[in-house]
């Protein structure tokens, strides 16, 4: 089956025609557990496929990240924000690639991996950051940081506002939408955020009753430590980590933790952060037996900012002072990665401890560093941009040949097409394997219903289940259409009526046929055939019957639908004794609920 799976080819039956060519005598009767497991290999099929298709989009994304570099850098330029008519003209002028700075007596060249320019949307930025996201689902440490200039425009990269979402909305969003599609694995996610604030660390998630920091000056109550395992994972001991079971959970929690962030107005944003602000979305992966946890960090970085420009004073400027050092410490780590040093200093500051499991080999990183267009800023971009190039030379492969470039860029199209592909397939399978899924649940549900309907019978012990026949019960024609029949034949279906043998065995004048109990299984099952994948299930006219002893034990035998006679309160007796059409399949399950008395009527309405 796996071979066949991995060859792309998925054989999927056909349940009904299948289990019609299977009964011996007309083919009238379903094997409802056969039927099932029918569905079930089918189910494992796909999942076989499912699996193949996996490992592949993973290793083309490993493939195209590596390519791509472990740590990718990018460089956003706010759009300008003069007040005045008149035009100046930028000192910074960009390309895809590259970063001009010109200005008197400075000419500064950069290349990033990628450059948006003042008029690119939170999309655009996201549609370069959302590759990474998948690498946090499939179990990698992930860190995207926003840096720069303070009033650059980080925490609008990172935050956006309610009608232009960030990365991070965006991101948390992703996520979810990825585990509702993906049928292979199940996901769990939890959220911690924190604040790296005057190099302590504060909870945003935590009970209110905590004690701000800028209201309440020095206070280190609120600082928590970090802890470092034995396996080389970074834990903070103490901080509020939420479980969210769905995005809207997230997305309250999120906001909660942005409101509790500490701003302060300074010369050059009226809401500048005075902090890191680190969101953590813990990923708990579970495929099989094997559970994966990875950690995906979202972090805006506070401004990096001359003291003197923003006009701070007192805390502010202390807040300032601690955010710059912590800022260099991030740099030198950076350093330390770049020359692959032994010792990387991550232990000279919270933000470089706390980020260490995800800053390094096997953890992928994204920095966006963000400049201002303005000629003020020039003295501050240089700096930004020279973070950026630091940044950008941990991969050594970065300066290539043109001709390597090239082919450079003909293999990340051919990974990124592999993906795609791989991802539009997924995309079909997920969707039939839920249909089939969905499919043996009905199915299953069949029983119980029924078990109830023979066990409830009180007054009439008389029941008798045609089980597993695939139609549009519900539909209002078929209603209709039973409806006719019904006042055409009496109150019962023609098929209902006594047989000469059961009267006599019975006295048909005691039992009245008026009432006898029935139910019908009510079921769907449709799919929509793709590709090299069929799923479509016909509406199969095979009914299978059940017949109650009124114990709690009950047999499903099979006979043609025209030997279905049913004489009041005969079945119970004779069922067990009585000669029966050659019973093909028997099973034993247990009375459950009772079915609500409106659905057997409508069931009972729509045989035939
Ligand atoms: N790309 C953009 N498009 C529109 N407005 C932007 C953009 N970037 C920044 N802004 C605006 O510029 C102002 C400053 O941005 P923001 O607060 O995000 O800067 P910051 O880098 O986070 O500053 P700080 O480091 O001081 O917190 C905000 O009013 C924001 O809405």
């Amino acid at each position: 089956m796996e071979k066949e799976a991995m060859e792309g080819h998925v054989n999927v039956m056909l349940p009904q025609e299948n289990l019609r060519s299977d009964l011996p005598n007309g083919g009238i009767v379903l094997g409802h557990d056969k039927e099932i497991s029918t569905l079930q290999e089918e189910i494992s099929a796909l999942r076989s496929r499912q699996r193949h298709l996996n490992r592949r989009r993973r290793e083309a994304l490993g493939k195209l990240i590596d390519l791509k570099g472990s740590i990718r850098v990018f460089c956003r330029v706010r759009p300008s924000i003069s007040t005045s008519n008149i035009k100046i003209k930028s000192p910074v002028t960009v390309e895809q690639e590259n970063i001009a700075v010109r200005a008197v007596g400075i000419k500064k060249d950069s290349s990033v991996d990628r450059v948006f320019d003042q008029e690119s949307t939170q999309d655009d930025v996201f549609h370069e950051v959302k590759p990474i996201l998948r690498s946090a689902l499939d179990g990698h440490n992930v860190c995207i940081l926003a840096f720069g200039q303070t009033g650059t425009g980080k925490t609008y990269t990172m935050e956006g506002t309610s009608d232009n979402l960030g990365a991070v909305p965006r991101a948390i969003q992703e996520l979810f939408s990825h585990a509702a599609q993906d049928t292979s694995s199940t996901y769990s996610f939890s959220i911690s955020m924190l604040e790296v604030y005057m190099g302590s660390l504060r909870d945003l998630l935590a009970p209110r009753q905590q004690p701000l920091f800028r209201s309440i000056e020095g206070n280190t109550t609120c600082n928590l430590s970090i802890l470092a395992t034995t396996s080389g994972s970074v834990q903070v001991e103490g901080l509020t980590d939420v479980a969210v079971p769905d995005l809207k959970k997230a997305n309250q929690w999120y906001c909660r933790g942005r409101r509790s962030r500490s701003t302060s107005g300074t010369n050059v944003n009226n809401v500048s952060s005075r902090s890191h602000c680190l969101t953590r979305i813990t990923i708990r992966r579970c495929g099989g037996v094997t559970e994966q946890v990875s950690k995906l960090w979202l972090v805006d970085l506070g401004g990096s900012e001359r003291l003197l420009k923003t006009g701070a004073s007192g805390l502010t400027m202390d807040e300032g002072k601690a955010i710059n050092l912590s800022l260099s410490a991030l740099g030198d780590v950076i350093a330390a990665l770049r020359r692959k040093r032994s010792h990387v200093p991550y232990r000279n500051s919270k933000l470089t401890q706390i980020l260490s499991d995800s800053l390094g080999d096997g953890s992928k990183v994204v920095m966006v560093v963000h400049i201002s267009p303005s000629k003020d800023d020039v003295g501050e971009t240089i700096c930004s941009l020279g973070f950026a190039k630091r940044a950008r030379l941990i991969e050594s492969s970065r300066e290539l040949s043109e001709d390597l470039k090239m082919l450079k860029r003909k293999r990340l199209a051919e990974l990124d097409k592999e993906i795609c592909d791989a991802e539009q397939e997924l995309g079909v399978l997920n969707e039939q394997i839920r249909s089939a899924e969905r499919s043996v649940e009905e199915r299953k549900k069949l029983s119980p219903s029924v078990c109830q309907a023979l066990s409830d019978d009180k007054g009439s012990p008389r029941s008798i289940l045609v089980a597993g026949h695939i139609d549009a019960v519900d539909s209002p024609q078929a209603t209709e259409r039973a409806k006719s029949r019904m006042a055409h034949h009496g109150s019962v279906p023609h098929f209902m009526s006594a047989t000469v043998c059961s009267r006599q065995r019975h006295g048909a004048a005691s039992h009245s046929v008026s009432k006898p109990r029935l139910t019908r299984s009510v079921n769907t099952y449709s799919s929509k055939p793709s590709g090299s994948q069929s799923f479509s299930h016909s509406a199969s006219k095979a009914k299978s019957v059940a017949l109650s002893s009124g114990e709690p034990r009950l047999k499903y035998l099979s006979v043609k639908s025209d030997q279905i006679n049913v004489s009041s309160n005969s079945i119970d007796s004779t069922a067990a004794s009585a000669p029966r059409p050659r019973p093909r399949e028997s099973l034993v399950s247990r009375p459950v609920q009772r079915a609500p008395l409106h659905q057997h009527r409508r069931r009972m309405s729509c045989l035939t």
